[in-house]
């Protein structure tokens, strides 16, 4: 699990805080939607959850564990639970496939036959097995987010952050990315926090969501919470679509 406790950031004396006083909950097993506007705050909220930001107050507690009390040891171990995928998807161009998803377990100083078995299987876990020995320029962009998937649980995370994962995706390619998440949560079991601009994604596949404005929380909740609300208007904007009534 993970406890957001009153977490503020600001980057620079004199600049409004990009996160002021931000606290949430995100159950384990569960996938957990930050929207916003441009500047809202998501990526910084985000990059708080792995220290890559380091709060200016407040605590984040993963696994039950305060992640700013952490020595360097213990941070790098945790952030080995922890994936992320970008959306733009930063893969090494010089490293084929299967060498790109093994660049965490070179890291984590797995064995050789160890780390062929295990990019193998992650292969195959995103329907890439074919594509191994492939280049990243040889790929289209959501087989590149395939990889970039594969990569990120490599190392057998229990969470998994996605920065706009899918933005630069067209319609068709999202909907498989986004399969293929709520497979990995399913199966898995992964926690996966999520940054979008697009409510169709957080409808998709999120399970809770949180809408940030200038760094504070607007709104927080179960998606089945929000869209009951009739005062919510994250909820309203996360309504289930109506089937397309047919002309007889
Ligand atoms: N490294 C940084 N140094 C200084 N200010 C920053 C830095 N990163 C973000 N900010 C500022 O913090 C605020 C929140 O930015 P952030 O990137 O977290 O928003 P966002 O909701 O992710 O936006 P977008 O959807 O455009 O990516 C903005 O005002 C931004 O200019």
């Amino acid at each position: 699990m993970i406890v957001v406790e009153g977490v503020s950031k600001t980057y620079a004396d004199g600049q409004p805080p990009a996160l002021d006083n931000v606290s949430l909950q995100i159950a384990d097993g569960s996938i957990f939607g930050i929207v916003g506007r441009s500047g809202a705050g998501k990526s910084t909220l985000l990059r708080c959850l792995n220290l890559l930001e380091r709060p200016t107050t407040g605590r984040i507690l993963m696994d039950g564990q305060d992640l700013i009390q952490l020595s360097d040891k213990q941070l790098r171990q945790q952030r080995q639970r922890i994936g992320m995928i970008f959306q733009g998807f930063n893969l090494l161009h010089s490293r084929n496939v299967a060498d790109n998803v093994a660049v965490p377990l070179e890291i984590a100083n797995v064995p050789k036959a160890e780390r062929a078995a295990r990019v193998a299987e992650l292969l195959a876990l995103v329907g890439l097995s074919d594509k191994a020995m492939a280049f990243p320029s040889q790929l289209s962009g959501g087989q590149k987010q395939r990889v970039g998937i594969a990569r990120a649980l490599a190392a057998r995370p229990a969470y998994l952050l996605s920065d706009e994962a899918t933005s630069a995706l067209d319609p068709e390619t999202t909907a498989s990315i986004l399969e293929l998440l709520r497979d990995i949560n399913r199966q898995l079991g992964v926690t996966i926090v999520l940054i979008t601009h697009e409510l169709d994604v957080v409808k998709a596949i999120c399970d809770s969501a949180v809408s940030l404005a200038e760094g504070r929380v607007v709104e927080s909740g179960s998606l089945v919470q929000l869209q009951a609300d009739p005062s919510s208007r994250l909820g309203r904007s996360l309504a289930p679509s109506r089937p397309a009534v047919r002309a007889v």
